[in-house]
């Protein structure tokens, strides 16, 4: 199994050290147009191999396609990350072009891998791989969800006095910070309701704090967060990896699911050998259909940005 990543940088590292502890992968090739950062970054975690105990090799590449020849999943996470008070929607301008230009050169070596885009605005730029490439849909994810629903898991544990592992929840719309959907009403602790141990305004407030996880994280760091990003996307790749049929809310093309067209959007899907194998549809109340809509209003005026 050969993973590559573009874009050695906070994400793309992290996703490396996750994928290569996870042990799963034969081999990941980072890839960067800077010069020397990823076979810096790969030598780097590589000294990590006997301390950590996996086996996977891990190689460095400046914009070298030949060395990706063959991938099986690649993760694209180059391009420009936020700066605290910006929006995703506003990095459209840079990373539009990257993105065309990095899922191009990564078809011409690996004709039958699975993509997986990360960059942001991850959604614009998921239909973006739709429409300019010729993968077959299923073989095109965008990864933001399953970090949604991680930050998700984070704050209803706040909320409920408990450790994470006891939650289980979902987000799916769009990955912005006003297009989220938190699935409070089907959120449980150990297969209860959360609903039964949290006030409606407290669970408004998690759902809030879920929503702007990304732009918190900003805040803080003066860049957008890595750790848990990192870790989300190592997860969907050995999800397929390993033909795990795990179910992920994973940016998928829609055409009818959830009433919604021409969009990638985040919904729930099962993710094994095939991609995105299924997607998973949940029947919503109206307030969370109408979210969804809402959601999906949004991520169609950032598509209008698009130029093709
Ligand atoms: N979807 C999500 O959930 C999610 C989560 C976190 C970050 N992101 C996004 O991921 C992207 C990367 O974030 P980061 O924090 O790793 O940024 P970063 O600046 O640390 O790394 C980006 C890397 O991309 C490289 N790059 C730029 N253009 C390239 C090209 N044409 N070819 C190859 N490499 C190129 C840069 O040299 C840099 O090393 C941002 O757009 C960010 O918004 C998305
Ligand atoms: O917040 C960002 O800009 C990066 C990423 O989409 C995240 O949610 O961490």
């Amino acid at each position: 199994m050969k993973v590559t990543i573009v874009g050695a940088g906070a994400v793309g590292a992290s996703c490396a050290e996750y994928v290569a502890i996870k042990n799963f992968a034969s081999e990941v090739v980072l890839l960067d147009i800077k010069e020397g950062v990823a076979e810096g970054k790969a030598m780097d975690l590589m000294q990590t191999a006997t301390l950590n105990s996996f086996d996977t090799k891990i190689t460095g590449s400046t914009n070298d396609y030949s060395k990706t020849a063959g991938s099986d999943v690649a993760v694209i996470t180059s391009g420009i990350p936020r700066k605290p008070g910006m929006t995703r929607e506003e990095l459209i301008g840079i990373n539009a072009g990257i993105v065309k230009e990095v899922s191009s050169k990564l078809i011409e070596q690996s004709p039958d891998v699975t993509l997986i885009v990360v960059s942001n605005p991850m959604d614009t730029m998921t239909y973006l791989v739709h429409k300019t490439t010729n993968l077959p849909k299923n073989r095109i994810i965008g990864m933001g969800g399953a970090l949604d629903s991680a930050r998700f898991k984070y704050r209803l544990s706040e909320a409920l006095e408990c450790p994470p592992s006891d939650v289980d929840g979902m987000v799916i719309g769009g990955h912005s910070d006003t297009g989220m959907v938190p699935l409070t009403r089907l959120a449980t602790r150990n297969s209860v309701p959360v609903t039964a141990f949290l006030s409606e305004d407290r669970l408004n407030q998690v759902a809030e704090d879920t929503k702007v996880g990304g732009a918190t994280l900003t805040k803080l760091l003066g860049t957008s967060a890595w750790y848990a990003p990192g870790a989300a996307v190592s997860g969907l790749v050995q999800a397929i990896a390993c033909d795990q049929k795990k179910m992920f809310p994973c940016s998928a093309l829609l055409e009818g699911e959830y009433g919604l067209n021409d969009l990638c959007i985040g919904v729930p899907a099962i993710l094994g050998k095939g991609g995105l194998e299924k997607i998973v549809e949940i029947d919503l109340d109206e307030a969370e259909k109408n979210k969804m809509k809402e959601s999906a209003e949004g991520v169609k005026k950032t598509n209008g940005l698009l130029e093709f």
